[in-house]
This record gives structure tokens, C-alpha cells and sequence, in this order.
């Protein structure tokens, strides 16, 4: 058994940081991956799916760049260039990282399944086949989510795909039938839709980004409906059949009716789960939720003291920059002897379509139902010089911001650029800037961030 000042699970988003600052600051440290350096973002995640998401936009643009005065005379998909051109980005990410762990004195790293054994004992099943019992007086837990499989009549004998095995296809499929239609349904339909697969999506909710204002919704459906993908809303899948041509016969419940859908290829969207389980926590008693997230305080604590849980394991926002911000937060707290919490932290993300959607703060629907006394001010993307010089005016930004003291408090952007322009906004409202300086601040033009002057021109002062 070896004996460590502290144990991370999980070489994610939270955990490598992690490790490596700990070894830096002397302590003795073992990080344990099962899989691949950099977990879900770098592998299946962020990295992959941003890769792909840069291809579908070349070909978007292949498409369209007749108005431009570009004539692209036909183009075609090679698909296994794009996964090679993936796959070569994810290999450098997963191997740089591991390279910068191997290089980082008093830390080491281990491949392998970590299981409790006690309170601060691990096993370690190793990939190359033996057994490693490892002890800390820290242990760091951050072992990520997984695709959610949904019990449905039929789906264990069809091939479905997830987020993760879809990045190993080479072909591109005829028939994409996605189930979900938030994040990764979202992503991966468009992307699909514009490698050309004809694309229809499945959402049980009554529609589609059921988080975020209707206005928001409907703009990013009919951006959707215009790539020609097809979104049901208000649809359940209760059975899948492989038919005898090969391809799948799902049937689905639309508004009440039943009905079927064949398809070649079918992608599971549905949400995650959190890996819990192969830890085995009872031997160490930390609390799951009835999930199996780790429950934890806003210091990352959880029930046993000098265990913590970071990242997607513990529930919350799923984001890279949540899993990261969690390991800045523990990190300066044990050795810095800061006070962090996770009150209060801002929660930004992106989703990732073409255009993008930046999100920031509060809603306008939430403001509503918190009867807060806000005014909400909008710019739709055809009023923005840089939108209409670059030829893409779909959809628009819009900001809720404190009636009294003029204070931002949430951001939309639904348009080019959409994450750069929120995150602008982000630091507005960060450093406590109102939106009555932002109409008169000087921005470059024609930047996209040159239209926050017009954002919030029409509000009264
Ligand atoms: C398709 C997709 C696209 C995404 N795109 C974005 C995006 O654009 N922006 C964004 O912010 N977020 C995105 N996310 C979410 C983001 O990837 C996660 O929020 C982030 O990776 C969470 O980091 P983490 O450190 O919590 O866990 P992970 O990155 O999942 O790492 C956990 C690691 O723990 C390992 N592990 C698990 N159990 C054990 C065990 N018992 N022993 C040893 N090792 C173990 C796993 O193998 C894994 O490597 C995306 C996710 C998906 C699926
Ligand atoms: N750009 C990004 O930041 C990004 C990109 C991809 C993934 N992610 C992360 O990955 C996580 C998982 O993404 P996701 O899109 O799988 O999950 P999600 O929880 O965000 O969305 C799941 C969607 O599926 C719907 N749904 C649930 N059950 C269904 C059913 N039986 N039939 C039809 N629809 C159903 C839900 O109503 C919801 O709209 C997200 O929480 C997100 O944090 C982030």
C-alpha cells in the first residue's frame, strides 16, 4: 500500500489542475484515470465536438457563399478527413496533458478504476491487469457523468449511438434520429444536418432549450428549421426495431399521436448521469443524492472530512469551466487558506450551434417570475454592422438589466460571435458596469461588441 498527501479520481477538467498544483505546492500525489488525460472535454467532449462543429461551418459556407459572390461549384463531405483532423486535435490535447503530468515532480499517475476500500483507502483495478492499494488524507473525487440510456422496448438490440461513439463514424449517416434536443442534440443535429444527413429530432418537453426564454427557443427552431432539420417537440420514443433492410423503425408519440420513423442511425441526447457507482462510496460513507451525485457543500466538501467532490460528479451546472472553477476554488481554499465559495459564481456557457447562443445571468422569464423590476433591452443581429457586412443577421441579443441601479443582470446572445459578445457583458456585469455607460462607451467598429451602444440606446435613462 502507498501512502499519498492526497489521491485525485479522475483526470478531467478539474482533476488534472488539480494534481498538478498540489504536487507543485509539495504534497505527495497520485491522480488515478481509468480512461484518457483530459476525461469527457477533451476526449468526447468540447474539444471533438468544436472540431466538428468547424467542419459543419466550412460546409455551411460551402453552400452558401453564392450571395458572398463565391461560387462553390458542389463540394463534398470527406468524412474520414474530419475525424482524422478530430482525432489528431484530441490526440495532441489528451497527450500534452499527460506528458505535462509525467513531467510534474511528487506526482503520480496511475491508469486505472478506482473503488473505496475504507474511508481513505483505494483499490486500484490497473489497465495493465494488477491490483494498487493507495491511501490519502485528501481525496479528490472528480470522476465526470456519462450518457444517460434510457429504459426504452427495444433500444438494447438496436446499435444506438451516444455523444461518445459518434465521434468514431466515418461515414456519414442517411437518417439521424436524435433523441433530446438541448445541448449535444442541438450540436450534433446541425453538425449532421450540414454534413448531410437528413436530420429529425425527438423532445419530450413542449419545446425545444426548455431553459431558456421562448423567444430565444423559437428563433433557434426556425434557425434549425431553415438548415432543413426537423425538430418534434412534445414526442416520446417508446420503441425501437431494426427493420429488415437494416435500418431502425423507431415509434414515437408526437402531441398524442402515434407514429413511426425510420432511420439509419440513432443518437441518444437525453442528458448524463453521474460515474458514482464504480467508486463504491459506501466503504467510505459520502452521500449520493437520489441520482447519485455527490452531495456536497458550497466549499466542495463532502460529508467525510478531507474528501471532496469537483465537476460534473457532483451535479449542478455541467460545464468545463464549472469542473476548473471547482478546482480553483478547493485548491486556494486548503492551500492558499482563502474562503471561496460556490455562492453566487457566475454560471456563463455557449451553446455551440451556428449561431451561437451565449447565456449569462438571469432570464427574462425568471426576472419575470421573480417580479423583479427590470427592463429588457433587444437588438436583433440584422441591426448589427459586422452581422450584415458578414452576411449572417440570424437571430439577436438581448440583456435584463435592474431598473433601479441599472445593473446587467442576465445577457442572451443568440448570433455570430454570440459567447465572445456574453462574455463582454459578463465582465460588465462583473465589475459592476451599468448599462448606461455601456451605451456611450467606445468600442471599436465595426466589432460585433461596437452594437452594446445600441443594445441599450432605446432604454430610458
Ligand atoms: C458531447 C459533449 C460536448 C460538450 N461540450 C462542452 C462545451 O462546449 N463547453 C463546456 O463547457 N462543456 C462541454 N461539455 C461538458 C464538459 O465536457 C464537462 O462538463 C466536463 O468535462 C466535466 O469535467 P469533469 O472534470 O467533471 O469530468 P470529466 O471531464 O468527465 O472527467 C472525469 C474523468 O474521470 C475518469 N473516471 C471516472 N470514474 C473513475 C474511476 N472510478 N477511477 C478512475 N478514473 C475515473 C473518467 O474516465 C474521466 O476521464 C460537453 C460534454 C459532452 C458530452
Ligand atoms: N456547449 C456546451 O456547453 C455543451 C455541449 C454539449 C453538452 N454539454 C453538457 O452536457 C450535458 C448533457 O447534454 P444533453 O443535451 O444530453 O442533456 P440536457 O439535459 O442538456 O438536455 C436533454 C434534453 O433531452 C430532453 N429529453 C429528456 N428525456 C427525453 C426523452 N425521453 N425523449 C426526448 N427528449 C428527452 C430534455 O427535455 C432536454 O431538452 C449538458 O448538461 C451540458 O452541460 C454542454
Amino acid at each position: 500500500m502507498k501512502q499519498y498527501d492526497a489521491i485525485v479520481i479522475g483526470a478531467g477538467q478539474a482533476g488534472v489542475p488539480l494534481a498538478k498544483k498540489l504536487a507543485q505546492a509539495g504534497k505527495k500525489t497520485a491522480i488515478i484515470e481509468k480512461r484518457f488525460i483530459g476525461g469527457t472535454c477533451v476526449n468526447d467532449g468540447c474539444t471533438p465536438t468544436k472540431t466538428w462543429v468547424a467542419s459543419a461551418k466550412a460546409a455551411y459556407m460551402a453552400a452558401h457563399s453564392g450571395p458572398l459572390g463565391v461560387k462553390v461549384k458542389g463540394y463534398k463531405i470527406d468524412m474520414r478527413q474530419v475525424k482524422k483532423r478530430k482525432d489528431e486535435i484530441v490526440m495532441r490535447s489528451r497527450m500534452g496533458g499527460q506528458h505535462a503530468i509525467e513531467k510534474t515532480k511528487n506526482l503520480d499517475l496511475i491508469f486505472g478504476e478506482a473503488t473505496f476500500t475504507a474511508e481513505k483507502t483505494l483499490s486500484v483495478k490497473l489497465n495493465s491487469g494488477n491490483t494498487q492499494v493507495v491511501k490519502a488524507d485528501w481525496i479528490f473525487i472528480d470522476t465526470g457523468a456519462k450518457t444517460l440510456i434510457p429504459e426504452i422496448e427495444g433500444l438494447k438490440d438496436i446499435e444506438y449511438l451516444t455523444s461518445t461513439t459518434i465521434l468514431d463514424l466515418d461515414k456519414v449517416p442517411d437518417h439521424l434520429l436524435i433523441v433530446g434536443s438541448n445541448y449535444i442534440g442541438m450540436e450534433f443535429g446541425q453538425m449532421f444536418g450540414r454534413f448531410g444527413s437528413k436530420v429529425t429530432m425527438l423532445e419530450k418537453a413542449q419545446r425545444i432549450l426548455s431553459r431558456e426564454d421562448a423567444d430565444i427557443a423559437e428563433a433557434m427552431h426556425k434557425i434549425m428549421l431553415y438548415e432543413g432539420i426537423t425538430i418534434h417537440t412534445d414526442a416520446q420514443t417508446t420503441a425501437f426495431r431494426k427493420t429488415k433492410k437494416g435500418n431502425i423503425k423507431a415509434t414515437v408519440t408526437i402531441a398524442g399521436k402515434e407514429d413511426t420513423i425510420t432511420c439509419t442511425h440513432v443518437l441518444l441526447a437525453i442528458g448524463r448521469v453521474p460515474q458514482s457507482a464504480a467508486l463504491d462510496l459506501d466503504k467510505t460513507g459520502v452521500k449520493v443524492d437520489e441520482k447519485g451525485y455527490i452531495k456536497v457543500n458550497d466549499k466542495l466538501e463532502t460529508n467525510v472530512k478531507g474528501i471532496y467532490a469537483l465537476g460534473d460528479v457532483k451535479g449542478g451546472p455541467a460545464f468545463t469551466h464549472i469542473a476548473y472553477n471547482d478546482y480553483t476554488i478547493v485548491y486556494r481554499n486548503l492551500i492558499e487558506n482563502a474562503k471561496l465559495t460556490t455562492k453566487d459564481r457566475p454560471v456563463p456557457y455557449c451553446m455551440f450551434t451556428d449561431p451561437e447562443l451565449g447565456r449569462v445571468g438571469i432570464s427574462e422569464e425568471e426576472a419575470k417570475k421573480q417580479k423583479l423590476n427590470v427592463k429588457i433591452a433587444k437588438l436583433p443581429m440584422a441591426h448589427v454592422a459586422r452581422a450584415i457586412e458578414n452576411g449572417d443577421t440570424r437571430g439577436f441579443m438581448k440583456a435584463v438589466v435592474d431598473a433601479d441601479t441599472k445593473k446587467i443582470l442576465g445577457a442572451a446572445v443568440l448570433g455570430s460571435q454570440g459567447g465572445e459578445i456574453m462574455t463582454v457583458l459578463q465582465m460588465a456585469m462583473e465589475g459592476g458596469i451599468t448599462y448606461d455607460r455601456i451605451r456611450y462607451c467606445v468600442f471599436a467598429h465595426p466589432t460585433y461588441s461596437e452594437s452594446l451602444n445600441n443594445l441599450f440606446m432605446p432604454l430610458e435613462p
